[in-house]
């Protein structure tokens, strides 16, 4: 599959690009950045997937949670999907941060006309991995997924569906059972119907106690999140993780709320996590 170049950055050593493709999972374009480590010249190297959350796009993360550095020191090689198809024409898809462009969820829709156009976790999961490895110098076999809020709902639900496909997890702020909270609700009901089985499949909370991760769980939560008791409520994955025999690492920062200026602090720990499982 081609690509098409955006840009291509010189940074630390490496190259920070952005990128488009002809997505077959969403019908249509899809935009990604990449960061190369200069460690990428030599040959492969660890990647890491970056799910963003609600309302971003690729920019976001890129630009704002400060990952080149640490990645270019440790060889890591990162991807940011943006977090939805765009200009899909469906009814509803903009103008609204819960649901449509901008809120993918990560997963893959049921529901017309949704379905047609909203396939985030075969893109994430299956097409995009495939088209890194083509293109770039990333190492399949050495993977992990990390994401933010609703990103983070999808490193822990794609991590705990795709144990083949990921050796190592992490979060920021995650959304963590969508199936009962605002954040996850009316987008579930959307994508996925009123079935709450189906729901289940894409609720970390569920999937940690059917199948727990072959490794810790890194998560960080920030104390000062206004999103905190009413959508985030890590506690429930806590208590998921404990009936599971799940070993989790959940930290709690005093005074960090939900932005990133919360997750470009605690960034660096997030990949060094990476990087120490994706060695060996
Ligand atoms: N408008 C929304 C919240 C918007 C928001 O805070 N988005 C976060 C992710 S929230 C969960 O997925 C984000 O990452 N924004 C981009 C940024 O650059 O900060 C609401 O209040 O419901």
């Amino acid at each position: 599959m081609t690509i098409e170049i955006v840009s291509e950055s010189r940074c630390f050593g490496g190259v920070q690009g952005y990128y488009r493709m002809q997505s077959t999972a969403c019908a249509g374009p899809m935009r990604f950045t990449v960061y190369q480590p200069p460690q990428g010249k030599d040959g492969r190297v660890p990647v890491l997937y970056y799910l963003s959350g609600l309302t971003c796009t690729e920019d976001n993360a890129t630009i704002k949670a400060g990952m080149q550095r640490v990645a270019a020191e440790l060889g890591l090689l990162i991807v940011v999907p943006d977090t939805s198809p765009r200009d899909t024409g469906i009814p509803g898809a903009t103008g609204d941060s819960d649901i449509g462009e901008g809120a993918g969820f990560w997963l893959d829709a049921t529901v017309a006309p949704w379905s047609s156009r909203f396939r985030m976790e075969t893109f994430a999961v299956e097409e995009l991995p495939g088209v890194i490895a083509e293109h770039f110098p990333a190492d399949p076999a050495r993977a992990g997924v990390l994401g933010h809020s609703m990103g983070g709902h999808g490193a822990l639900t794609l991590a705990l569906r795709h144990p083949e496909r990921y050796r190592s997890v992490s979060a920021f702020a995650p959304i963590v059972s969508p199936s009962r909270v605002r954040w996850g609700d009316r987008a579930f009901r959307t994508y996925l119907g009123e079935d709450r089985a189906a729901w289940a499949e894409h609720d970390a909370c569920e999937l940690v106690k059917r199948r727990p991760f072959a490794g810790t769980i890194l998560i960080d939560q920030g104390l000062a999140d206004p999103f905190l008791g009413e959508t985030l409520i890590p506690e429930h994955f806590e208590q998921a993780c404990a009936e599971a025999g799940q070993a989790l690492q959940l930290r709690r920062h005093e005074g960090y709320d939900h932005g990133y200026w919360f997750v470009s602090s605690f960034i660096e720990d997030h990949l060094r996590h990476h990087a120490g499982v994706l060695a060996g």
